[in-house]
Order: C-alpha cells, then sequence, then structure tokens
C-alpha cells in the first residue's frame, strides 16, 4: 500500500458564512503531501465546515482550494478522490463486511472498474490492512464500535483516495478502545501514505496523532504546529488555554515587573506590552517548596492523588485575596490540606488581557 499517490492541499482566504455568522474567517492552511493533520478546536469553531469544503460536500462564499496546485473548487466531491470516515459512519446494515468494502469498488464506472477476482483480492489486502480479515462475513450489527470504525476506514480506502478526511471517528467509542485506535490510525497512516485530515476536539488525540495540529477558534485558525509546537510554544492565550491544563492569573506588566495585586512576582515580562496581561502556568510547571520560597504564596486547601502526581487546590494570599488555583505535585512532596506553601512558576507565559 505504501507509495500511493497522494496530494498537497492548498485553502486560501476561505469564508463561509451561514446568514451573518462568519463559520470559516479567511483561512488559510497548506497540507503537505502524505501528512496527518489534526484540525483541533472547541464545539462550533468550524473543523466540520473546513473538512467538507475540502470534501466537495459544501462550498466556500470566498477563497480557493486546490489539490495539487489544480483547481478543486469546479469539480464535486465524486471527481475529487477523497475517502472519508465519519463518527456515525453508517455502513449498509444488509452487506457483511466483505460486501461493505467492496461496495466502492463494483459502483466503479465499468470503463474503470475491476474484474470480480480483483476485487476480492483488494478487499482481502483491505481488511488484512486494518487487521480484520477475520471478520469478513459478520454484518455490521456483529461487530464492536471499533471494528465498524475501522471497517469504514477499509471502505474509504477500496477506491485509493487520494486524500482522506475523518470527522471524529472515534469520537463515539468509549475512552480504552480510542486510544487503542489512535496508535492504531498512525502506524496505519504511516503504512498507507495518504493525506489525511482528522477533526478531533480531544487535545490529547491531536497531539498524540497527528503530525502537525491546526488549532481553530471562531472560525478562525489560532496556530499550527507540531504537537510539541503548540503544546509548548502557544500562539496565543486561546492556544494556552485550549490545550493542556492552565493556570490563568490575572496581573498588571508595568516596565517589565509582573504584579498580581499588591503583590510584585519574581518573574521575568520581556518585551510584554505594558498593561492588564494574563499569566499562564501550567500546573505541573508550578513548583512548591516551603512558604517563603516563591513569588506566590497560599494556603493548600484540598489534596486528590492520581498515579504518580498529587493535584492540590491552593487558595492564594495577597492579590485578589479569593483566587483559588490548582497544581500538580509529585508525589515525594506531601502535601497536607492547611499547609503554607511558596510557588514559583518555573515556566510562564505572558499574553496581554484582551488576547
Ligand atoms: N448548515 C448550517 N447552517 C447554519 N449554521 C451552521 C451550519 N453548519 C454549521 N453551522 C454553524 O457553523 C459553526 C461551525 O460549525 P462546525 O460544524 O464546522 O463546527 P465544529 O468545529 O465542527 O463543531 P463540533 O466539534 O461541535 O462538530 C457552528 O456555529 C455551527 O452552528
Amino acid at each position: 500500500m505504501k507509495g500511493s499517490c497522494c496530494v498537497t492541499i492548498e485553502l486560501k482566504n476561505i469564508v463561509k458564512k451561514f446568514g451573518a455568522f462568519a463559520a470559516l474567517d479567511n483561512v488559510d492552511l497548506k497540507v503537505a503531501n502524505g501528512e496527518l493533520l489534526a484540525l483541533l478546536g472547541p464545539s462550533g469553531s468550524g473543523k466540520t465546515t473546513l473538512l467538507r469544503i475540502i470534501a466537495g460536500l459544501d462550498w466556500p462564499d470566498a477563497g480557493e482550494v486546490s489539490f495539487d496546485g489544480q483547481d478543486a473548487l469546479s469539480r464535486g466531491a465524486g471527481e475529487r478522490h477523497v475517502g472519508f470516515v465519519f463518527q456515525h459512519y453508517a455502513l449498509f446494515r444488509h452487506m457483511t463486511v466483505f460486501e461493505n468494502v467492496a461496495f466502492g469498488l463494483r459502483v466503479q464506472p465499468r470503463a474503470v472498474r475491476k474484474d470480480e477476482a480483483s476485487i476480492r483480492a483488494r478487499v482481502k489486502e483491505l481488511l488484512d490492512l486494518v487487521q480484520l480479515d477475520w471478520l469478513s462475513d459478520r454484518y455490521p450489527n456483529q461487530l464492536s464500535g471499533g471494528q465498524r470504525q475501522r471497517i469504514a476506514l477499509a471502505r474509504a480506502l477500496a477506491i485509493e483516495p487520494r486524500i482522506l478526511l475523518l470527522d471524529e471517528p472515534f469520537g463515539a467509542l468509549d475512552a480504552k478502545v480510542r486510544k487503542e485506535l489512535r496508535q492504531w490510525l498512525r502506524s496505519l497512516h504511516s503504512e498507507i501514505n495518504v493525506t489525511s485530515i482528522f477533526v478531533t476536539h480531544d487535545q490529547e488525540e491531536a497531539l498524540e496523532v497527528a503530525n502537525r495540529v491546526v488549532v481553530m477558534d471562531k472560525g478562525r485558525i489560532e496556530q499550527i504546529g507540531t504537537p510539541s509546537e503548540v503544546y509548548d510554544d502557544p500562539a496565543t492565550a486561546f492556544v494556552h488555554g485550549f490545550i493542556g491544563e492552565s493556570i490563568v492569573l490575572p496581573v498588571q506588566v508595568s516596565r517589565g515587573c509582573v504584579r498580581l495585586g499588591d503583590r510584585a512576582l519574581n518573574i521575568a515580562a520581556d518585551g510584554v506590552a505594558c498593561g492588564a496581561s494574563k499569566l499562564f502556568i501550567r500546573r505541573h510547571d508550578m513548583q512548591v517548596g516551603p512558604a517563603g520560597s516563591g513569588s506566590l504564596e497560599g494556603a493548600v486547601r484540598h489534596v486528590r492523588t492520581f498515579g504518580p502526581i498529587q493535584r492540590a487546590e491552593v487558595a492564594l494570599c495577597g492579590g485578589e485575596g479569593k483566587t483559588v488555583i490548582e497544581i500538580d505535585a509529585p508525589r515525594d512532596r506531601q502535601l497536607q490540606p492547611g499547609d503554607l506553601v511558596g510557588l514559583q512558576p518555573r515556566r510562564y507565559r505572558i499574553f496581554a488581557a484582551q488576547d
């Protein structure tokens, strides 16, 4: 399967409105040949709308879509050679797994349709690829949800698509099965090498599966980057807040000095504009020590343990006086309700408050 033909996708200034509401607001995106890209964002951010436009199921009000430099908007869905998998992909209930996968091959125009032996060989190859050849005689209602999605993928791949689009393919499955399928999709993608885009609102899924992640909000792209770029170097306050668990504190920046209420914090704010700002710290990037050891101080209110970490709720002293944050600390530093602790951000980002 490796080396099947795949394409680059380019979107320029895509605008899509529903009435006066802009579901996509000037979206630019380039997807490289053979890439596995995640569209990640909260509900209503425009992910599915973008995927539908690439698929040819919907058209933008303005902008360009091209595959390998060729205009795609003048072609309908059937002419774009795109395979789809949706969250609730309806396999044909009255057909066996084998016939479901064969369907796309059987309905191809006569001029390109394969003979029966080639169709059977291709279906066998696809069922081997998704590791479900032993289920070929079953009907969809005799499969688990995860198996159904793998068959849906085999069916989408049958016509040798140049692009594969997956809309929340594992959205309806339980957490354990989702995790298994993530790794499976990654290794499947490296085997089939088809330019692929999948939509998810699950950040862990996006970061674990994709080569690059596109973070969307309100019809706009906030950041495009590798999983480590969007996690370690978020471009905007939205991305920092959406990916990973963040503590957000309202601070004032003036001449390189950062204050939380009347308390000056011992952190640098080089290059940050003066004024009302937000300080973002990942929960595990807050160093916890005895009282007096950090810029911030607080009283532990509640502690829960999760595997190797303990999550503590800390009421900060100073500042607004009522700010409560959650931090993650290693288990070896035993925290108890009532402890006074010093907190120092090890890593942090400051964004203007209006960002
Ligand atoms: N046919 C439509 N008519 C009117 N509004 C629509 C239509 N389709 C989508 N929208 C709106 O456009 C916005 C983007 O929708 P879209 O389905 O692309 O979001 P999404 O990021 O995929 O969300 P989810 O994760 O919930 O599926 C939403 O506010 C939605 O209500």
